[in-house]
């Protein structure tokens, strides 16, 4: 997943290209550059949201700090999903508050994210049959875009300059998640994990502040998984991230902070050192399924928490 990372010089266009005075622009204008700006902190307080009969989140919060990677754990049905899904503007919480970069976000809407310099990928890959994998990633770099596969044609630049620097940009985003040589083919042809890289590639070309991420590494191998990591230790400091993941040995490799969720609640919040010390998460992951349970027992083989390399 690589790719070419790393290996463009002086002028790179990619989300991860080295800051300069003009990595923040857009095709459709001028966005401030602040890679690792100080405000670029979510804050969830206090978060409840309840489907019909069912309390998915009873008073919960966090927050991602500026530049950090905070992971989100907890075993199925712990309300991982619905927490991410109101950070994205999806679920409306029925009490709680949101304060991004320092302003509260009261009834935030999916098609504001990119406006306000938040990009997300959802599980699954979500990309549009009809687009070339190109164009799909064009798409994540209009700051307007809105979900749908009508709005996203609309969203592509109208004037050829606009779609000369927009297709630069998303080439390089490609380029750097290794997936440039799929440019002019349609997703649906393409295997899984190269499916991924390109919703990533999406979430990336706008170089948003926050990168909301729902099981990236979910149908990975063991190989792209490691690089996935990699790519999210790269990223963070340039952004902020929020992870939810059930691959245990990813998540304590990458985030900085992680908060566990257990039936709605938060059980336990802290380092990777300190949430796998947590006797209340082995407790939690153990009273679930096999699979999570395998997670448990990854959580406490895990020596040292998270490993730079
Ligand atoms: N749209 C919905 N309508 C009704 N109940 C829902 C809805 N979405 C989630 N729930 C319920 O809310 C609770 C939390 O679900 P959520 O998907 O957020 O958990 P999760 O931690 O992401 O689980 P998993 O790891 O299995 O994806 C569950 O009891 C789930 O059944």
């Amino acid at each position: 997943m690589a790719g070419g990372r790393g290996t463009r010089g002086k002028g790179a266009v990619g989300p991860l290209a080295q800051p300069s005075p003009t990595a923040g622009s857009t095709a459709t204008g001028p966005r401030p550059a602040a890679p690792t700006a100080p405000t670029s902190r979510l804050e969830m307080t206090g978060i409840s949201v309840a489907f019909g009969g069912v309390t998915a989140l009873s008073d919960v919060s966090l927050v991602v700090e500026p530049g950090q990677v905070h992971g989100l754990i907890g075993p199925n049905g712990a309300g991982k999903t619905t927490l991410f899904n109101v950070a994205c503007g999806l679920v409306r919480p029925s009490a709680g508050e949101m304060v991004w970069r320092g302003r509260p976000v009261r009834r935030l809407r999916p098609h504001q994210l990119a406006g306000l310099g938040i990009s997300r990928t959802l599980q699954g890959v979500g990309l549009f049959a009809g687009m070339t994998v190109l164009e799909n990633v064009m798409v994540g770099a209009h700051r307007h875009a809105r979900a749908g596969f009508a709005s996203a044609l609309l969203a592509l630049p109208r004037s050829d300059a606009d779609e000369r620097a927009l297709r630069a940009r998303a080439t390089a985003a490609l380029a750097d998640l290794g997936a440039e040589r799929y440019a002019g083919r349609y997703p649906g042809g393409l295997p899984y994990p190269v499916q991924k890289r390109v919703a990533l590639a999406r979430a990336l070309v706008s170089e948003p502040d926050l990168l909301l991420l729902d099981e990236p590494a979910s149908g990975l191998g063991e190989d792209e998984m490691h690089e996935l990591g990699e790519l999210i230790r790269t990223l963070s400091g340039r952004m902020s991230v929020l992870l939810v993941e059930h691959h245990m040995d990813l998540v304590m490799r990458v985030c900085d902070r992680i908060t566990v969720l257990d039936s709605g609640r938060q059980i336990s919040a802290g380092t990777p050192a300190e949430v796998q010390a947590d006797p209340a998460v082995t407790e939690a992951y153990l009273g679930d399924d096999v699979d999570v349970a395998a997670d448990a027992a990854a959580l406490s083989a895990t020596e040292g928490g998270r490993h730079h390399g």
